[in-house]
């Protein structure tokens, strides 16, 4: 009856320029330069433990869920999961939770499964991106000189100063894809530059940058970065699209015209005329056109016969999952991060603005594919995501409603559920539903035909940062609110029996 922490992935990092965001960078880049100067100083070890925190913080995590082989040969010894914690304690234990078989909704038993992500490795299949380019191509020196980029990076001493430039004024970093780090970790780190390279060429302070954060993120995770990432790349110059319109985003083909229109007035009150709450902190709204809900299943179709065809073995989008597919990983993160960040972001920021709503920069999108010869059923569990898009595609299908079972921070996942907290929500094909990741839920057997359903998990890396400094009361965790209340209750009552007896005293 217990869920256990998941340990999280990490992935790469999409950008939010909110001024929280910023604050909290600067943090971050302060407390590398600390830790940068205690490593030159010896003191720790060697940057790794605190450097992981550091950049912990401001990178993403993803819930790449795995099933059977482990295509990129990262899997344990065992071929079951695989845990990370993330360096200098900022474990991830808690923010993603184990998915979940289970036999009935009370059960709770959750697999522990996690694979870190590569980090933002572009789809665009034809360009290549600025910072791949950056790092390949050799360059004049300004000199006439041709020289490699990687020698003409390195300094003879690569230090970030103590105290910041409050003067300098950062590049921005955004149309950099294919970061390890954050965007904007990089243009707060450039306030630390040392003088002489202030203003030196972006290209130049990218480099200069990236190698110091790249000593702060550890061996082994780089490797299993990389090795995601040439997964992905692997798969994207091998398989073929079906239909190219759906890896870049059309707005008036995919979306219903109440949803456009919606997002176009972008305003509270258009978002709450075209939703409705079927279950108290989970959204419905119609979001999808009929004819893109075919066309995305059509492509979903066609790559599974890609992978049956060719062998090729892939990841599915968790160990619960033995269909379904991890669209990211065949070429579709930009849209989904255009999706992410142009859509579901502004309806975050009015509904879960206390869960990092405002400031999701990071998700993992996928497919689940449910019926008799499919995934049946799925166990009760929370989504490694401050906030989760679930939109059912079709096809025909009996069974497979979701239920609920209130919102829990991590410390208090595994209590009880109050009757009102328990409510079930039945899918309806073009129909979507946007809840936080920490709402407990699992879905029911879908009893006959097919149901596949488009996920995108939208998480936060400021909330998570945060989250570690907040560990005693979530104020959206239904258990702490209720801790909260008894305990005022007996403070109060513990104030009326001192007044009381007080009183008595003195009648004395
Ligand atoms: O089957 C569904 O609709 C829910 C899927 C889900 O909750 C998940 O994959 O995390
Ligand atoms: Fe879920």
């Amino acid at each position: 009856m217990r869920l256990r922490p998941r340990p999280v992935c990490k992935n790469g990092q999409r950008s939010s320029s909110t001024l929280a965001t910023r604050v909290e960078l600067g943090r971050l880049s302060r407390r590398l330069v600390f830790t940068e100067q205690r490593r030159r100083r010896g003191e720790g070890k060697g940057g790794v433990t605190t450097s992981g925190t550091a950049t912990a913080g401001v990178a993403e995590e993803a819930g790449c869920r795995w099933e059977g082989a482990d295509p990129t040969g990262l899997a344990g010894s065992s071929g079951v999961a695989v845990g990370f914690s993330s360096p200098g304690g900022a474990s991830g234990g808690g923010r993603g939770w184990g998915r979940r078989r289970s036999v009935d909704d009370d059960e709770w038993r959750a697999v522990v499964v996690s694979r870190r992500k590569p980090t933002t490795a572009t789809t665009n299949r034809n360009t290549q991106s600025p910072a791949k380019k950056m790092s390949q191509k050799p360059t004049s020196n300004g000199n006439g000189v041709v020289t490699n980029r990687q020698q003409q990076h390195q300094q003879p001493q690569q230090r970030l100063t103590l105290n910041p430039n409050t003067d300098h004024n950062p590049d921005s970093y955004d149309d950099v894809h294919n970061l390890d780090f954050s965007p904007l970790l990089f243009s707060s780190l450039e306030r630390y530059l040392p003088d002489t390279m202030l203003n030196s060429s972006r290209d130049n302070k990218f480099h200069f940058m990236r190698d110091i954060l790249t000593r702060y993120s550890p061996e082994g995770e780089r490797f299993r970065l990389q090795k995601h990432k040439e997964y992905r790349q692997k798969i994207i110059s091998n398989y073929k699209p079906l239909f190219k319109g759906l890896y870049t985003m059309h707005a008036v083909n995919f979306f219903s015209s109440s949803f456009l229109k919606a997002i176009k007035d972008n305003s509270e009150e258009s978002f709450r005329s075209i939703i409705s709450e079927p279950v108290p902190g989970v959204y419905s709204f119609q979001m999808l056109q009929p004819s893109f809900c075919d066309m995305l299943m059509s492509e979903v179709e066609h790559f599974e016969r890609w992978v049956h065809e060719t062998r090729w073995r892939i990841m599915r989008p968790s160990t619960m999952n033995k269909y379904g597919v991890v669209l990211d990983d065949f070429g579709m993160e930009s849209m989904l991060d255009k999706l992410m960040d142009d859509y579901i972001r502004p309806m975050s920021k009015i509904l879960f603005p206390e869960v990092g709503g405002l400031t999701l920069d990071s998700h993992h999108g996928f497919i689940v594919e449910y019926g008799l010869d499919r995934d049946v059923d799925l166990g009760l569990h929370v989504d490694d995501a401050e906030v989760t898009l679930n939109v059912c595609l079709g096809k025909q299908f009996e069974g497979g409603e979701l239920y609920f079972r209130g919102i829990r921070c991590d410390n208090h996942v595994n209590t009880d559920t109050l009757p009102e907290e328990i409510v079930d929500y039945k899918h309806i094909p073009g129909q979507a539903i946007l809840h936080r990741g920490r709402h407990r839920h699992g879905a029911r057997a879908t009893t006959s035909g097919n149901r596949l359903n488009l996920l995108l998990w939208c998480r936060s890396s400021v909330f998570r940062e945060l989250k570690k400094y907040q560990k005693e009361f979530s104020s959206w965790c239904g258990e702490c609110r209720r801790e909260k209340k008894e305990r005022q209750r007996l403070s109060v009552n513990a104030t009326k029996q001192e007044l009381m007896r007080r009183d008595g005293i003195s009648a004395s």
